[in-house]
């Protein structure tokens, strides 16, 4: 049984015996409010075309809660992300970052975005570096000395599941460990708000679901707020506290669903009654705006 396996089991383990466990938690425990998203919309003008890709989002996300976004294809779940990462001005609306205001009109604050750790799809690492390197990069950036850097490397490496990798190079790691890499990296500065858009959307199911177990395991450990972004319906109950669901053309929220079940989750907890069907209502609910 190798390190992440044994701690994918242990999380299995501690799952059953919930309350006594260390760092359980009830699900959607309410905190002060980390981000809020008043009224937001974006529409997109091209010669071709006028897309109204959001309209009117309203959502409030506590401190250290872990919110899944679901939605079709085109829904505008990758728009919402990327003006909560400071990447896209939103058309109208307000987002707030701990009571302060991310966008002054199409400028994001900076120091705000600076708060902000973000994962994608893609690890998008920079191969000439180490693991070492590509987690320390955005302390190098903002002027950390060396040896502090070196050591929140090493102790990022170790919470993501990759001590002894920190002098391996991106090449020689596998889909998931490269994830690992970019989570660290985004955790580097200690980030107020984790955003993550479909981090694991490239990588098979098995390894898939690890990395679920382990996301669980290092937002606990970190109390990280977490805005996650997924296709995958399973995942977005196994890890939510809330799922919100988006429905396109324009992009609304149609409904938020809290998620009840105890943490640490185990794999387990997916074979539960009410796990199915909440899974069903959210297949039926996307379905429903698949049909318009
Ligand atoms: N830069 C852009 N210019 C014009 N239209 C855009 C732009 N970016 C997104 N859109 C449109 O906005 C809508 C929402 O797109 P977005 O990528 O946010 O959806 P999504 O839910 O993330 O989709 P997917 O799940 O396929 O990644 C779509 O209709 C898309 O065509």
């Amino acid at each position: 049984m190798n390190e992440i396996d044994g701690r994918s089991r242990m999380a299995a383990d501690s799952a059953r015996t919930v309350d006594k466990t260390a760092g359980a938690r009830p699900a959607a425990s309410p905190g002060p409010a980390k981000l809020e998203l008043i009224g937001i919309g974006k529409e997109f003008r091209t010669k071709r075309a006028h897309t109204q890709a959001l309209s009117g989002i309203d959502l409030t996300i506590s401190d250290g809660e872990f919110v899944s976004i679901i939605g079709r294809s085109g829904c505008g779940k990758t728009t919402l992300l990327r003006m909560l990462a400071g990447l896209l001005s939103p058309s109208a609306g307000q987002i707030l970052i701990e009571g302060r205001s991310l966008w002054d009109g199409t400028k994001a604050d900076t120091s705000v975005v600076s708060q902000l750790g973000v994962v994608f799809q893609e690890a998008n690492l920079f191969p000439w570096y180490s693991v070492a390197e590509n987690i320390a990069l955005p302390l190098r950036l903002r002027g950390d000395g060396k040896a502090d850097r070196l050591a929140r490397a090493a102790e990022l490496a170790e919470l993501v599941g990759l001590g002894g990798f920190e002098s391996s190079y991106p090449r020689e790691l596998s889909g998931g460990m490269r994830q690992r890499v970019a989570i660290a990296r985004a955790l580097s500065t200690r980030p107020k708000l984790l955003l993550m858009d479909e981090p694991f959307g490239a990588l098979d199911a098995l390894t898939r679901e690890r990395m679920n177990l382990e996301l669980q395991r290092i937002a606990l450990a970190t109390e990280a707020t977490v805005v996650f972004i997924t296709h995958d319906i399973t995942e977005a109950v196994f890890l939510g506290d809330r799922v919100v669901h988006l429905t396109p053309r324009p992009g609304r929220i149609r409904q938020v669903k809290t998620v009840e079940f105890q943490r640490p989750r185990s794999i387990d907890v997916q074979t539960e009654a009410a796990f199915g069907a909440m899974e069903r209502d959210l297949r039926h609910a996307l379905d429903d705006d698949e049909k318009g």
